[in-house]
């Protein structure tokens, strides 16, 4: 398995690094199979996984039972595991209690937490003083979907932009040992990127990042349709599996399956009695 060591000698050698989200088990597996470096258990498995409209309904508990089932899956790769919405925000107690559990209960190599407030901050010393190494998310942070009236590219005007070049700086100083650019302008993840020494993976953040990270489920255009500006589709699953579930149903209806080949048989000496 890489480490942080790894991934930093990658950002200096100008080598790319690849991450792939993973909610379960299959994915995990398909996923440590493709080469990327890095699995993200991200919170978006509240959207592609379970149906929410935003990632604020994801709960600690959903966190710990994806999370596992992507472990089980995947035991030989770098695995990131989103703190979800107001896990981390309650009390700084309350905050390292949910860390311990997603960091120690799944087997996770590092836990990402969104933002730069004071109190992330002090969250990414604590727990990187513990032991425990933190992943930042800056930019497009799903998390704030209702502070930022949508999920909009962030950094835009010469205000924002700044106000995130001093958040990144920020996240390397607390200790954060990666940091997710999300839905920012190119020029600006340029910046970011060759000013702090820790990689920085980008998702619709330009290829001046260090590395590239998208969803499983757009990737492969499984379960979601809407796809954003940054996604490059790379198969296309739902039509896959359109066709595969409809020609099961027609064979079953037009009695063309079960055949012999699927059926089981007595043992030969065997009558029933009430036969015919
Ligand atoms: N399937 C999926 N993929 C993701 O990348 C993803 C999730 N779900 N859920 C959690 C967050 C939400 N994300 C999103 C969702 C939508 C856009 C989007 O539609 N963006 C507009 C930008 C509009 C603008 O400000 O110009 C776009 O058109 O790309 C971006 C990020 C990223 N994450
Ligand atoms: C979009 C990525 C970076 C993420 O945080 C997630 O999948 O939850
Ligand atoms: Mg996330």
């Amino acid at each position: 398995m890489k480490t942080i060591l790894d991934f930093y000698r990658m950002k200096q050698a100008n080598e790319k690094m690849v991450m792939i989200t993973a909610y379960d088990y299959p994915s995990a597996k398909a996923v440590e199979k493709s080469g990327a470096e890095l699995i993200l258990v991200g919170d978006s498995l509240g959207m592609v996984m379970l149906g929410y409209e935003s990632t604020t309904d994801v709960t600690v508990a959903d966190m710990l039972h994806h999370a596992k089932a992507v472990r089980r899956g995947a035991k030989q790769t770098f695995v990131i595991v989103d703190m979800p919405f107001m896990s981390y925000h309650i009390s700084l107690e309350e905050s390292l209690h949910n860390a311990r559990r997603l960091f120690q209960e799944t087997g996770a190599q590092a836990l990402k937490v969104e933002g730069a407030s004071a109190q992330v901050l002090e969250l990414t010393e604590r727990l990187t003083a513990a032991g425990i190494p933190v992943v930042s998310h800056l930019g497009l942070t799903p998390q704030s979907v209702n502070i930022m009236g949508g999920f909009k590219v962030q950094g835009k005007d010469h205000a924002s932009a700044h106000r995130l070049i001093e958040e990144a700086m920020a996240i390397e100083k607390s200790g954060s040992v990666m940091c997710v650019l999300e839905g920012i302008p190119e020029p600006l993840a340029k910046l970011i990127t060759s000013r702090l020494t820790i990689p920085t993976i980008g998702i619709g953040a330009s290829p001046s990042c260090d590395g590239q990270v998208l969803v499983y489920h757009d990737l492969l255009q499984y379960g979601t349709e809407r796809l954003a500006k940054f996604v490059q589709p790379y198969a296309d699953l739902n039509d896959i599996t359109t066709k595969a579930l409809h020609a099961f149903v027609n064979d079953v209806k037009e009695s063309k399956f079960p055949t012999a080949m699927h059926t089981y048989q007595l043992d030969p000496d065997v009558t029933l009695d009430g036969g015919e």
